[in-house]
């Protein structure tokens, strides 16, 4: 049998700037993307059809909306590939929270079966194709915390000290295309041009997210108490930044019942990469 497991780890953009709208609805953005070492588990089980099969916690989400799915179909059809596979997911992050589930298990899938199937693609190559599933996608191929640019693909990799988030989940959902389409969202911030401040800079989407969902308007005040807090992505997730996973802890102690949470480090290099990079499949291609 051929089958490992990967992680397809949280990220958090820790500013969002927009500087436009593209004539195709697109926003020209920047931000700055770290990873959290803790995200959703998937398990690649090579097969001998060229059967894609999803199991696990997929919830409602027909099979082919799921990222993991497209993700497997477009690598299959860009590679013409004569392998299946059999992928598990166990989701361990909030969907729709803005710490970029479904884009880093549609990421770790083309990781995975990139080197599964022996596509021999580069990783420039799978974020060409990752970015066609979202624009989030291309930052979990590249594997690097990064400032990016563009709609989110445009990545310069950067080094950032580690800390410890305590990542907040209000009970409320917030929808990314909403938000990109709403007629208040702040869209004219100036570009930065690599003169970036991460502590001094917020998120554009706050303002309008605060005004649309109390919740997150209550977890950011809530979170205020104990350091400086901030949305990720769209929401809804909210964070602050610790030094020590004490301080991290304590907050995810103090949590009120009705909101979930976790604490995590950051890591310049997405724990994917890392565990990509231990595994040596056996030249024999063995199946389930
Ligand atoms: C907000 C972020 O999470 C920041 O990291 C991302 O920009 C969103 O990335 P994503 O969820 O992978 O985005 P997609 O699945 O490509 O698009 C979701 C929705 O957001 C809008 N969208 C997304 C990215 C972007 N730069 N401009 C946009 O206007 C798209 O038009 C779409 O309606
Ligand atoms: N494997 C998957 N995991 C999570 N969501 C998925 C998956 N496949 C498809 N989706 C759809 O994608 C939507 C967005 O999911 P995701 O969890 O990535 O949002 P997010 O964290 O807000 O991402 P972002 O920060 O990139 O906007 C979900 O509401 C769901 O309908």
């Amino acid at each position: 049998m051929t089958s490992f497991s990967l992680l397809a780890p949280a990220k958090l953009n820790l500013f969002l700037h927009i500087n436009g709208r593209r004539e195709d609805g697109y926003h020209e953005l920047e931000t700055l993307f770290t990873f959290l070492n803790y995200g959703d588990q998937l398990t690649f089980t090579l097969t001998e059809t060229t059967a894609i099969e999803v199991t696990g916690d997929t919830f409602a989400i027909p099979l082919k909306d799921n990222l993991i799915y497209k993700a497997a179909v477009l690598l299959q059809k860009h590679c013409n590939s004569v392998f299946g596979a059999k992928i598990n997911l166990t989701k361990i992050l909030p969907m729709g929270g803005g710490v970029g589930g479904g884009s880093s298990d549609a990421a770790s899938t083309l990781l995975a079966l990139n080197k599964l199937w022996r596509c021999q693609l580069s990783l420039q190559e799978l974020a060409q194709l990752g970015v066609q599933l979202g624009a989030d996608v291309p930052v979990f191929i590249n594997g690097k915390s990064a400032l990016a640019q563009g709609i989110g693909e445009k990545l310069v990799d950067v080094e950032l000290p580690q800390k410890w988030y305590c990542v907040v989940h209000p009970s409320e959902h917030v929808s990314t295309a909403k938000i990109f389409t709403h007629p208040d969202l702040k869209r004219d911030t100036p570009k930065l041009n690599g003169n970036w401040q991460q502590h001094t800079l917020g998120n554009d989407c706050e303002p309008l997210v605060k005004k649309l969902c109390p919740e997150v308007e209550k977890t950011l005040q809530w979170l205020l108490k104990y350091a400086p807090s901030k949305m990720t992505g769209t929401g809804s997730c909210c964070f602050v930044e610790f030094a020590t996973q004490k301080e991290a802890q304590h907050v995810l102690e103090n949590l009120p019942d009705s909101w979930d949470g976790f604490i995590a480090s950051s890591v310049n290099i997405s724990p994917a990469h890392t565990q990509l990079n231990a595994i040596h499949l056996s030249n024999e291609v063995t199946y389930k």
